[in-house]
C-alpha cells in the first residue's frame, strides 16, 4: 500500500487528497518536512508559487523538497507546483527547487484570460481530459529527456521527466480522476522499483 503526500501550505489541497483517496490510496496533507519520510510521493499543489516558496523558506522545508526528489520519489507539481519544480523560471534568476528539466513561463495565457476550461488530448491517459487552467503557465522549453504528453494551443502544459510531472493546469479541480491515477501509477512502480525480491 502506497501513501501519497500533498504539499499544504498554500493552495488546492484539499482537492487534491480526494481526488487520490478516489484513485485508491491513502493521502495526507504534509504540513512539517517530518512528515515527507511518510510518504511515497508528493503532490506539489496549485497556488502562488512566489508564496509558496516564501512559506517553503519559512517552515525550512527547501531541503528535505530536494532530499526527496534525489531519493528518487516521485514528484507531481501543478500550476504553481509545476513552476516550483522548474528548473528555470522565465524572468527569474534562480528556480525554486529546480529538479525537472524544463523551462516555465508564469501567467502565460495571457492577463485578459484568467481562467479557462479545455479538453485535452493526454498521451497515455485520455482523448479529453477535462482541464481548468487558472492563471496559468506552461512550459516554453523542454530538455531531451522530458516526455510530453500533452499541449493546449501549441504549448506544452504537460509533461513528464521520469519521476517528476509536471502541468499548467488543475487536475483536482473536476471529478476526472484519471491524471491523478496516472501519478499514482507512477509512485506504485517507484515503490516496486525500490523493493528487493
Ligand atoms: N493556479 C495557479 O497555481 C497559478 C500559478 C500562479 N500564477 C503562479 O505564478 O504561481
Amino acid at each position: 500500500m502506497i501513501k501519497v503526500g500533498v504539499l499544504a501550505l498554500q493552495g488546492a489541497v484539499r482537492e487534491h487528497i480526494q481526488s487520490l483517496e478516489a484513485c485508491g490510496v491513502e493521502a495526507v496533507a504534509i504540513k512539517h518536512k517530518e512528515e515527507l519520510k511518510d510518504v511515497d510521493g508528493l503532490i506539489l499543489p496549485g497556488g502562488e508559487s512566489t508564496t509558496m516558496r516564501r512559506l517553503i523558506d519559512k517552515y525550512d522545508f527547501m531541503d528535505s523538497l530536494k532530499e526527496f526528489a534525489l531519493e528518487g520519489k516521485p514528484m507531481f507539481g501543478t500550476c504553481a507546483g509545476l513552476i516550483l519544480l522548474a528548473k528555470n523560471i522565465v524572468g527569474y534568476s534562480e528556480p525554486h527547487l529546480g529538479v525537472m528539466d524544463v523551462t516555465v513561463e508564469r501567467n502565460s495565457f495571457g492577463r485578459q484570460v484568467d481562467s479557462f476550461e479545455a479538453d485535452l488530448s493526454v498521451k497515455d491517459v485520455a482523448g479529453d481530459f477535462p482541464a481548468v487552467f487558472i492563471r496559468a503557465p506552461h512550459i516554453v522549453e523542454a530538455g531531451e529527456n522530458v516526455e510530453i504528453l500533452s499541449k493546449h494551443d501549441g504549448r506544452i502544459v504537460l509533461a513528464r521527466e521520469g519521476q517528476f510531472l509536471g502541468c499548467s493546469f488543475h487536475p483536482e479541480l473536476t471529478d476526472d480522476h484519471r491524471l491523478t491515477a496516472y501519478f499514482v501509477e507512477m509512485v506504485k512502480e517507484a515503490k516496486n522499483q525500490k523493493q528487493p525480491v
